[in-house]
């Protein structure tokens, strides 16, 4: 399949006609941007596979994402009801293996936009807890929707409308001892009328800042019975006379968020910002407006420095948390069969990488969305420029699965212990009994960088180094600062609490010298691809010296860098921007996301943007004609007024009455075999 004709998807007229601003962006071809794909999808047989799922949704209009920037939040919430039965349905004729890509990438085709993203995750909680009995028992029910399951862990819980089962987290209190947090899977509604089970109070949350596909409610349980055996019990169980028997580690019953924090940064937060990418980017070469200099024809904003530094820093951050995303599963992979089999040796830093990653990625992913949004000027306002759906999603995973201080706060506490470990235990030893990730608290030398111009700020030793400089230097100041409250009579909790804005900004150093590490090593990686490593080296300097400018104090303070060099980051930094703008396109077209994925009207592949931004305004139900006749003919405002009243009725919440109980009960029947 022409990868062209692969991307061009959305079968307009025009599509065939590329805009020349955008044509000629991809004539100059530094390197092989369909090599590049298959880095990305770690194998070209994977590109092939991707392409070919994304295919069947290509030109069936029950997959269209267009309609929904129309919907109401019920309209859209029951399109993308409809979407994952047709998918469900769609995997069962084509026979997809239960765990397999092609799901995967028929979520990405989709953009996600089905619903039930809750009831994957409380799968995937039985999965991590259950023991095999019970793993049999309930998976299979929910891999056929017999039964839709939410995850609640947070307190006033996020349960949803359509769940019939909720995996609640509790205290476990067993014979007047409190055991801590164990998994429960808790009948909550009836499977023959969907009604609340007695003693359940449960429904929807109320509108939301975005996310109208998902499906977020409360639950209340008042003295509700759950047999023994509903308790997950891979780790821990209760016998028929009380005795409880734990066989892995306290925290074994926290996998389930290491889990769900891997998912949702593969397939929810990553993608969002590789797509706010993909569309500010083609926007900005077609987008002309001022000169650079008065004789000249106007400028693609991308050609202003002002816009490459709000734009590639996003796409740069796109390819460092890619690489970190892949290394991360791959420690995942392993350290997760582990704890499966009660080897909990590695959980402690499965737990922080995944903790920090996830912090520091939605944090950035979340910023670098916002940037493409407003790259785009007014347009990026506009719905159908996509980027407010992927605004408001990544927002979101700022908070869910651990709101991301908190999270950075666990980072530090792991942090701590091992610093504390080198102190206690000086020497050549030390550095063999740390983990992995922290190894370079002994190994930085360095007390001043020796870089001694721009170019030297390109040596990924020299700011690789300065990171870990950095991040150990914080690390340490953070320990001494607990170390002297302590010492001065503060109990270890006020000290703890004295020291947590130091001990956050310890994390983020550290999460950003692993995610600088991980794309170092990545590049080094792929010497048998020159041209490709040339422009990802060049997108891991930016990402590197971006950080160090942005936050220059930290570097700085122990006279690390000085003011001097300082200025040669921002030369080098400077210049990467236009050396990286000449292939900007290209890197994002590497990510190879359909038209129909993007959703889009500023950033599909022909970079028709006008064309399409007309004809999608179009939809609007406010261009309905008769609606424009009548407003027209009203003489005064008042009229006016009270027609606008009177023709825009307020959306129902859902669940409030019969009909809308009506509308769960009808999805839950849809989604059943
Ligand atoms: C469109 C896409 C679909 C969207 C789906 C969205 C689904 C969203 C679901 C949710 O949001 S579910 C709710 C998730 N909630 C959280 O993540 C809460 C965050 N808080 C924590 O993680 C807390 O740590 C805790 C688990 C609630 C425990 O708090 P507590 O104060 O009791 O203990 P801590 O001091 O934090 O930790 C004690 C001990 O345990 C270690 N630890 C913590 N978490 C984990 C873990 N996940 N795995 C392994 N170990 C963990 C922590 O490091 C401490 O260790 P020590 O220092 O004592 O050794
Ligand atoms: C879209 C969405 C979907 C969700 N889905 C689910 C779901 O399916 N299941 C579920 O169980 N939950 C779900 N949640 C809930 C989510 O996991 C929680 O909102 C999140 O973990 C934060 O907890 P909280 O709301 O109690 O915030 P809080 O903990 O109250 O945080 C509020 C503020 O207090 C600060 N804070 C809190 N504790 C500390 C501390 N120890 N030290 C310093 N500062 C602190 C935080 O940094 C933050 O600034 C969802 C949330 C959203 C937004």
């Amino acid at each position: 399949m022409s990868s062209r004709a692969h991307r061009v998807s959305l079968g307009d007229s025009w599509s065939q006609r590329v805009h020349p601003d955008i044509e000629s962006e991809r004539r100059r071809q530094a390197f092989d941007v369909e090599r590049l794909t298959n880095l990305l999808d770690r194998g070209a047989r994977n590109t092939t596979l991707r392409r070919e799922v994304e295919s069947l949704f290509r030109s069936d209009p029950a997959f269209s994402l267009v309609n929904t920037y129309f919907m109401t939040q019920k309209e859209h919430f029951q399109a993308a009801a409809q979407k994952r039965f047709l998918l469900h349905k769609m995997a069962q004729r084509l026979n997809w293996p239960e765990d397999g890509l092609e799901i995967d990438y028929a979520r990405r085709a989709l953009s996600g936009d089905i619903i039930l993203g809750v009831h994957t995750v409380a799968t995937k909680a039985i999965i991590s807890l259950g023991s095999e009995e019970q793993i049999a028992k309930w998976v299979p029910l929910c891999k056929t929707y017999q039964i839709i399951a939410t995850y609640a862990q947070t307190e006033m819980g996020h349960v949803g409308c359509l769940a019939t089962h909720a995996i609640v987290m509790a205290q476990l209190i067993c014979s007047g001892a409190k055991r801590g947090m164990h998994a429960f899977v808790v009948p909550i509604r009836s499977p023959q009328d969907h009604t609340p089970l007695p003693g359940i109070t449960a429904g929807d949350i109320g509108p939301r800042m975005g996310l109208e596909n998902a499906d977020n409610g409360f639950l209340q349980l008042d003295h509700v019975r759950v047999p023994r055996e509903n308790m997950l019990s891979r780790f821990a169980q209760v016998l028929p006379d009380g005795t409880y028997i734990r066989c892995g580690t306290a925290q074994s019953n926290y996998l389930p968020m290491v889990v769900t924090r891997v998912d949702i940064l593969t397939s929810v937060v990553l993608p969002s910002l590789q797509k706010a990418c993909v569309i500010a980017t083609r926007y900005s070469v077609i987008r002309r407006q001022g000169r650079l200099r008065p004789s000249d024809p106007e400028a693609k904003i991308l050609d202003y420095q002002t816009q490459q530094q709000k734009l590639l820093f996003p796409l740069a951050m796109s390819y460092a948390f890619h690489f970190q995303a892949v290394s991360l599963l791959e420690f995942f992979q392993h350290a997760y069969n582990a704890v499966q089999s009660n080897d909990t040796s590695l959980l402690p830093e499965l737990h922080v990488l995944t903790t920090g990653s996830k912090a520091m990625m939605t944090d950035f992913c979340a910023y670098g969305v916002e940037l493409c949004r407003r790259a785009c000027g007014g347009h990026g306002y506009s719905k159908l420029s996509g980027l407010p759906s992927l605004a408001t999603q990544v927002v979101a995973s700022c908070t869910y699965e651990g709101e991301n201080t908190v999270l950075y706060l666990q980072v530090a506490r792991f942090l701590m212990k091992n610093y504390q470990q080198i102190w206690e235990t000086e020497g050549a030893h030390s550095q063999r009994s740390l983990p992995q990730s922290v190894q370079y608290f002994t190994m930085v030398h360095h007390d001043k960088c020796p870089a001694q111009n721009a170019s030297d700020f390109l040596l990924p030793e020299i700011y690789t180094t300065a990171w870990a400089h950095t991040a150990a230097r914080l690390v340490e100041d953070s320990a001494r600062h607990l170390q002297v409250l302590t010492q001065s009579g503060a109990d270890q909790q006020d000290a703890w609490n004295q020291t947590s804005v130091s001990l956050v900004q310890a994390a983020k150093a550290h999460c950003y010298y692993v995610t600088v590490k991980s794309f170092q090593d990545a590049v080094k990686k792929l010497d048998s691809e020159p041209a490709i490593q040339l422009v990802l080296k060049r997108l891991c300097d930016l990402f590197a010296l971006h950080g160090i400018l942005a936050d220059s104090g930290i570097f700085l303070y122990d006279g690390f860098l000085s003011g001097p060099q300082v200025d040669m980051v921002r030369t080098a930094y400077l210049d990467l921007l236009s050396l990286i703008r000449k292939d900007a396109v290209l890197l994002t077209d590497a990510f190879d996301f359909t038209d129909q994925c993007l959703n889009s009207a500023l950033g599909c592949y022909d970079g028709n943007v006008y064309e399409r931004l007309f004809q999608w305004a179009q939809m609007s139900p406010n261009n309905n004609s008769q609606m424009e006749a009548s407003l027209s003919h009203c003489q005064d405002m008042e009229q006016r007024n009270s027609l606008m009243t009177h023709t825009v009725t307020p959306r129902d919440p859902l669940h409030t009455n019969a009909a809308d109980k009506c509308l769960s009960s009808s999805l839950v029947t849809l989604l059943e075999r």
